[in-house]
């Protein structure tokens, strides 16, 4: 144990891809030390989510700004797997295949937000997602992540905390990520740009362009 590479995996809709995001990847990366070769974060763009509508822009569209938003980052990449499916993309399902291709002793972490967390007993087979991988969870405003989550979901996390240290342990624990929350939201910046209001520093440069050029989110292009 200890040899392996981690392997981290960012799911998201990413309709679109924001500094918000990328902000906790990076912290991700950071406080939990994966420098090693062969660490990575990779975001993992889904194609149907579970439980919510169908996304704005289309999957391939996603996908290029997730990749522009990674571009030459250190420890960054795009998992492509989920992205064109047109069933739901169950999380448990995704790790079960990544497991498998890893092997059982890597370290294998899945990044949420807090308010995914404070949904997590609603996911299929929350226990099966833990007994795969670790979770590590980004504060956000609004989500409370000592009074807002299920009884059983706050039972496990008060037990099985993970130190901030590049990961031994394969699966099983929780790591809340210290990085100080951001206010950044997709939806917040789809209104924005159907609206035709300032985006500035809420999306990476290449990710604006993009949606400049491409006129996602109608009417944007103005700011
Ligand atoms: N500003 C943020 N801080 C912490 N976590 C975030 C932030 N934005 C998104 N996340 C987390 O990233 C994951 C993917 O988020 P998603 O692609 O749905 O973006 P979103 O901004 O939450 O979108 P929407 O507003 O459409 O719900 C989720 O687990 C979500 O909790
Ligand atoms: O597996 C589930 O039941 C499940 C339920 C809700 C969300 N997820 C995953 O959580 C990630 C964030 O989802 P979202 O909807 O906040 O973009 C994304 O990878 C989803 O596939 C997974």
């Amino acid at each position: 144990m200890g040899e392996h590479p981690v392997h981290a995996l960012f799911g998201g809709t990413f309709d679109p891809i924001h500094n918000g995001h990328l902000h906790i990847a990076r912290a991700l990366r950071d406080e939990l030390q994966l420098t090693w070769p062969g660490d990575q974060v990779r975001l993992l763009p889904t194609g149907q989510p579970p439980h919510r509508d169908t996304a704005q822009a289309s999957p391939a569209e996603r996908l290029a700004m997730c990749q522009l938003a990674v571009a030459g980052e250190t420890g960054l990449a795009v998992d492509a797997r989920e992205v064109f499916r047109t069933t739901p993309c169950y999380t448990v399902d995704t790790l079960t295949e990544i497991r498998q291709e890893i092997g059982n002793e890597a370290p294998l972490l899945f990044l949420i937000g807090g308010d995914s967390l404070q949904q997590l007993h609603r996911w299929r087979d929350w226990q099966g997602i833990v007994r795969l991988a670790h979770l590590v969870v980004a504060q956000r405003p609004g989500s409370d992540l000592q009074a807002g989550l299920y009884p059983d979901v706050a039972d496990w996390v008060s037990k099985n905390q993970l130190p901030p240290s590049r990961p031994r342990l394969s699966h099983g624990k929780i790591y809340v990520l210290s990085a100080p929350p951001v206010t950044v939201s997709a939806t917040d910046l789809r209104q924005r740009l159907a609206l035709g209001e300032p985006t500035a520093g809420l999306l990476p440069d290449a990710v604006r362009r993009f949606i400049f050029d491409n006129g996602l989110y109608h009417g944007a292009g103005r700011n």
